[in-house]
């Protein structure tokens, strides 16, 4: 199947880019408890006949294939473990969805209660490694991941570890595949499955549950985030956004795959057809727009020195590296707290997302992320995203700044 995703106009104007910033850091929030913005955002295209989707404010022909269309066309290698990666983050996400529902609805709910996200993270994970290794039973499993048993073991995390096993085995029942009830201890076995270290060789998928578990808690984006490592290179990713918007404001809930060599598509979550997306051409930066963490700020001096006008686009997670592999914003900067060390998790997904549409992830120092280093990032200061033809620009400011004394950005 074939069919024509319209992009946004590359020329438009900084006044309406500003625009577009305001509308993007709105469209992105809270799109779990107000699905109803959609009205309030009339250039947002709405996908009418199934043969053709409309990426909202682009206006670019881009390819788009059916999702076996896609797999057809990429290289043999890693298509079982993608389609694994795949339906792993998918069972994920419903476990996740489940969670933040309940949670958004409870008005009992004490904010600093952190257990809803707790269940959630672990379950996501268990889920994870269950599906991973049921759909590959004869590879070797290492699995680099957040979380640990550590805490679910003791004697006072007894109905936690209940709630994430009925989660966990509901979950896995409304896949086809899955056959018996699993035990508290085989699910805490499962979530113990990801302390590997990863490292340079060998295969090592590594996994974020939860991405950005700030914006879990309050309703917004966040990403269940799973790469696969070969010889200590990123060759596959498959990011689960389930509250980002997909076409349209009304549709929520994507996932944004990619494999080495073969680009990078998006799906709706629920399935459905898988659109190729590719990062915004854009070379003026005057026109771009860019993301930054909801809690990380960004050095405001590197934007102003490559002229960017609009306003930072924040939102939480991966999601950032989603939305920008379709070319909804041009950059991404982060600049975490000096000693800050960065985990592997929290950017492999995205890194190849962005990398196959077309886009670089580097340092400040513009060398790409080493993934093969065990479970940390050894880079330069701070990350930074964007298409080939900004990069340059975007390294030079990066580098003033830095030259400048604004390192770090602060954190909230
Ligand atoms: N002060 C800080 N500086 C940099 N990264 C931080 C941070 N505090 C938390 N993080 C990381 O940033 C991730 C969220 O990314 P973002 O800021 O883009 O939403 C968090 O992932 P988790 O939410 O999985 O813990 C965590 O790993
Ligand atoms: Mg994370």
């Amino acid at each position: 199947m074939s069919m024509t995703v319209m992009r946004p106009a590359q020329g438009c104007c900084c006044h309406f880019n500003n625009a577009i910033n305001n509308c993007f850091n709105l469209r992105y929030r809270r799109t779990l408890k107000t699905p109803s913005l959609a009205a309030e955002f009339p250039f947002v295209a709405v996908a009418s006949p199934p043969t053709r989707l409309s990426l909202s404010l682009r206006r670019r022909p881009l390819t788009v294939a059916s999702s076996s269309a896609a797999t057809m066309s990429s290289s043999p290698s890693y298509d079982k473990e993608l389609a694994a990666a795949k339906k792993a983050v998918s069972l994920a996400s419903r476990l996740c969805q489940k969670v933040q529902k309940a949670l958004l609805q409870s008005d009992v709910q004490s904010k600093s209660d952190k257990s809803p996200v707790t269940v959630a993270d672990y379950g996501s994970q268990a889920v994870v490694s269950l599906v991973l290794q049921r759909e590959l039973p004869a590879d070797p499993f290492s699995l680099v991941a957040e979380e640990d048993s550590g805490d679910l073991r003791d004697d006072s995390a007894q109905d936690i570890r209940a709630r994430i096993t009925e989660l966990v085995n509901d979950t896995l029942s409304t896949d086809e595949s899955s056959s018996s009830t699993l035990s508290v201890e085989q699910v805490l076995k499962a979530i113990d499955c990801g302390v590997s270290e990863g490292g340079a060789t060998g295969r090592h998928w590594v996994l974020d549950p939860i991405d950005g578990t700030k914006g879990f808690v309050r309703g917004d984006q966040y990403a269940i985030a799973l790469g696969l490592l070969d010889g200590g290179k990123v060759v596959l990713g498959a990011l689960a956004c389930p509250n980002l918007p997909l076409t349209s404001i009304a549709e929520v809930g994507c996932i944004f795959f990619a494999k080495l060599g073969s680009g990078t598509y998006m799906q709706p979550l629920e399935g459905g057809p898988a659109v190729e997306v590719h990062v915004t051409a854009t070379e003026n930066p005057e026109e771009a727009s860019f993301f930054e963490s909801s809690h990380v700020l960004t050095t405001r001096n590197s934007s102003q020195k490559l002229g960017v006008k609009a306003p930072p686009v924040r939102i939480d997670s991966q999601a950032k590296y989603g939305a920008l592999s379709r070319g909804d914003g041009a950059i991404y900067m982060r600049f975490p707290h000096k000693g800050y060390r960065e985990k592997i998790w929290d950017h492999a997904a995205g890194c190849i997302v962005v990398t196959e549409a077309g886009g670089l992830v580097t340092d400040a120092a513009g060398k790409d992320l080493d993934f093969s280093k065990g479970r940390f990032l050894d880079l330069d200061t701070g990350i930074i995203s964007t298409n080939a033809k900004l990069m340059p620009l975007l390294l030079k400011a990066v580098k003033e700044s830095l030259k400048e004394g604004e390192s770090c950005s602060s954190s909230m």
